[in-house]
């Protein structure tokens, strides 16, 4: 082969890796050295080589000190697989072995030194027999044949080093070392998976179903399984350090969901930190390649809240720039269906109030009619849910409603009086110029499906003139869908036509904070067979996955189309500190420890950290008593924290979709988490009881999941019964 001028460079994660663990000089020097060599690898300075005795690895020079490592895939076009220092770059090539992966059609690059290196203490596949105390702990893989593994994904070149893990540090580290696949074969293995569950969760959603040709490199350095920089902007931000990984490089799983070609819906789910948001929005990016170039908006991003909407702008950018950005249209689902009712511009003057104010206004309208038959709670609950989040618009549609998630049944005549009850209640808010957002959506919804209707009908009568209506839409991408209600899918899929890739869902039913509770297909958003699942956290470790998901332990959770969803098989490779968990005997006292375990940690130069409370109230506490310590606690408010520095402190609802490095959660105490206000529903309202009770476990979940490497948890008095704790 010769190389004559121009070369396209891709870096392997692998090597990424490496790169990071440099210096910034050094790093500078890798930058200089793919720009040289995209220009012309065969320039003198360069010393690009091929290596003795393989046809296909390459070396290069970076600097004096540093030798890059290349893998030919065809003529001009190479794979970076490792920076190493040339003093031991290339003593030993026989560490390097590489292959195209059978199963997933990926290329995998390893290196057995640096397994031999691992805590195993011996090269993988040096025959030689480990000397074994008579009381050793067995090998964990011991029932995984040779065959099952090849089945698996996993290559043979390692089934030496995986014979001889015994314990779960050595398989963490090990995992650390070998191609993303095999490490979560391994850990699923380790969790006590079948090989049959791993074959069905793990291998197949990352194979490639037809046969791999393992000599044709071209095709495989393109394929998911192969976890390389895309092009070359990426591959610069890499070097330049503008990026994070998850810009450039994606696990093969999700990189398989994004550029799939989906025939209708699809959804994916998984535990907090596995990449939900990530996936979203390379999804977003890639419906945006296939489009034709234009200057409207055909893609939606929505998403729940404000500050998560804002969120969603910035790494959108972050990640394809204005060009991007310029294509979609980022907005939080309120406001979406303010913007479809504002369009008809007959209720713009009315002013939008809270659940409490309704709440208020159904007391007064019971105390008017002195009906006492439901409880106001109870009525605007109905109202909310059932009504306004179904869009229902007749006694009839009514009638017919399901109710999920409501509880107790509800008798014909009992709906009759509910119905009329709503009636004189909306009456009632109408006369003072009131509604909530529950009834904008529902107005939203209406109009959309009106308009759906009107383009349906142009469409079948041939219509083809400027004024013919259109769906908003070509994709629609939703994050944090479990938090939307069924009028919000309603609108949604009125807004764009049925087919293939015409709606993308992510979203993670363990984490639902608000009161909505839908089955997709019922509203025409069909997702069978088009579901997956993500279950490797890239953000917390172990420790606080585990002591988090122990909080949920009991629940069961939907899976937002009538089934149920699980955490199986939810992990991280991160290692760090169990969570803490400190009780004292004050409110007062809770603040004075967490302001002393911050100023501790300020001495450490700790990174970001944030404190979650259940309440505004003791939110505003908390960020006085802190300020009053000379710390500088910044508030979380609905668009998000009011500055990006200093102490983060708000309710644990406003940390949805934010991530610190530290996070402590205060006033998990017994009567407040959770709260006291649901009690009574115990006996008269036992569904209702069980669901209110598993949210405010989902929000302790979410709060708890937003921490990177440490979680510290506070109460006073009594513990939360949700911590299994004893109180001081
Ligand atoms: N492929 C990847 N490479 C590197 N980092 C990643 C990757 N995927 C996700 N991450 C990082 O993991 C963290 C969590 O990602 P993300 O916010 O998308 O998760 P999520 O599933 O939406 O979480 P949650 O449900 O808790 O909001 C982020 O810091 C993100 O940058």
């Amino acid at each position: 082969m010769t190389v004559d001028s121009g070369a396209t460079l891709r870096i392997l994660e692998r090597a990424d890796k490496e790169i990071l663990k440099l210096s910034r000089a050094d790093k500078g020097a890798v930058y200089e050295f793919q720009h040289k060599f995209r220009r012309n690898p065969n320039h003198p300075g360069l010393h690009l080589k091929q290596l003795k005795g393989d046809t296909r690895l390459w070396s290069a020079r970076v600097t004096q000190d540093y030798r890059a490592l290349l893998l030919s895939i065809q003529d001009q076009d190479f794979l970076l697989v490792s920076v190493r220092h040339r003093k031991n770059a290339y003593d030993d090539l026989e560490r390097y072995t590489y292959r195209i992966n059978g199963v997933t059609g990926g290329i995998e690059v390893i290196d057995l030194a640096a397994i031999g290196d691992s805590i195993l203490g011996r090269v993988a596949g040096d025959g030689a027999e480990p000397e074994q105390a008579a009381d050793a702990a067995p090998p964990l893989f011991a029932h995984v044949t040779d065959e099952q593994f090849e089945e698996l994904g996993v290559a043979p070149a390692l089934f030496p080093a995986i014979a001889k893990v015994t314990t779960e540090e050595e398989l963490l580290e090990l995992a650390d070392c070998v191609p993303q696949l095999t490490a979560d074969v391994l850990l699923a293995l380790y969790d006590g998976k079948t090989f049959d569950e791993v074959m069905e969760q793990i291998t197949a959603p990352v194979a490639v179903g037809n046969p791999v040709d393992t000599e044709d490199y071209a095709a495989a350095v393109v394929r998911p399984a192969t976890q390389v920089t895309t092009d070359d902007a990426a591959l610069q931000a890499v070097l330049a350090e503008s990026f994070a990984r998850w810009q450039v490089y994606l696990h093969p799983t999700q990189r398989t969901l994004v550029e799939k070609n989906y025939n209708g819906p699809a959804r994916v789910s998984g535990g907090p930190g596995t990449g939900k948001t990530i996936v979203a929005l390379h999804r977003v990016k890639h419906l945006a390649e296939q489009l034709p170039e234009g200057r409207d908006k055909p893609i939606l991003l929505t998403t729940f809240n404000r500050n998560l909407a804002a969120d969603l702008r910035t790494r959108l950018l972050a990640l394809g720039g204005e060009q991007l950005a310029r294509r979609v249209d980022i907005v939080n689902i309120d406001k979406l269906a303010s913007r479809v009712v504002a369009e008809g511009n007959d209720d713009t003057k009315r002013r939008i109030v809270g659940n409490d104010r309704a709440l208020e206004e159904w007391r007064s309208l019971l105390l008017e009619l002195d009906d006492q038959r439901f409880p106001p709670e109870f009525l605007a609950a109905e109202w909310a849910q059932v009504i306004l989040g179904q869009a229902l618009t007749s006694r009839t549609e009514y009638f017919r409603a399901r109710r999920t998630g409501r509880g107790r049944s509800l008798k014909r005549d009992e709906r009759d009086h509910i119905w009329q009850l709503v009636e004189r209640f909306t009456q009632r808010l109408d006369e003072q110029g009131m509604w909530t957002m529950r009834q904008v959506a529902a107005a939203a919804a209406r109009r959309e499906l009106d308009r759906a209707a009107r383009v349906e009908h142009a469409a079948a009568n041939g219509e083809n003139s400027l004024s013919t209506p259109e769906y908003r839409y070509r994709h629609i991408v939703v994050d944090e869908a479990q938090d939307l209600s069924a009028a919000h899918w309603t609108m949604l899929r009125a807004m764009v036509a049925k087919g293939p890739n015409d709606i993308f869902i992510t979203g993670d039913p363990h984490q639902r904070l608000y009161d909505n509770y839908v089955t997709l297909s019922s509203l025409g958003i069909n997702i069978r067979g088009r579901s997956a699942k993500l279950t490797l956290s890239y953000r917390t470790t172990r420790q606080i996955l585990r002591w988090s998901m122990g909080m949920l332990t009991g629940e069961t959770y939907d899976d937002l189309d009538g089934g149920e969803d699980d955490l199986t098989g939810y992990r991280s490779l991160l290692n760090g500190r169990d969570p803490v968990a400190h009780g004292l005997s004050t409110w007062a006292e809770e603040r004075r420890w967490v302001a002393q375990q911050i100023k501790q940690w300020q001495d450490d130069d700790a990174g970001s950290i944030a404190i979650a409370v259940p309440t505004r109230q003791m939110a505003d506490e908390m960020i006085r008593d802190l300020t009053d310590a000379g710390i500088d606690a910044v508030q979380v408010g609905p668009d998000g924290p009011a500055r990006g520095d200093g102490f983060h402190v708000g309710t644990m609802h406003r940390f949805k979709g934010l991530e610190y490095q530290r996070m402590i959660l205060s006033g998990v105490a017994d009567g407040i988490l959770p709260r006291q206000a649901i009690r009574h529903f115990q006996d008269s309202d036992p569904k209702r009881y069980q669901q209110e009770r598993a949210r405010e476990r989902s929000l302790l979940f979410v709060a708890a999941t937003r921490a990177r490497d440490e979680l510290v948890v506070t109460w006073h008095g009594k513990a939360s019964e949700f911590l299994n704790q004893e109180g001081d």
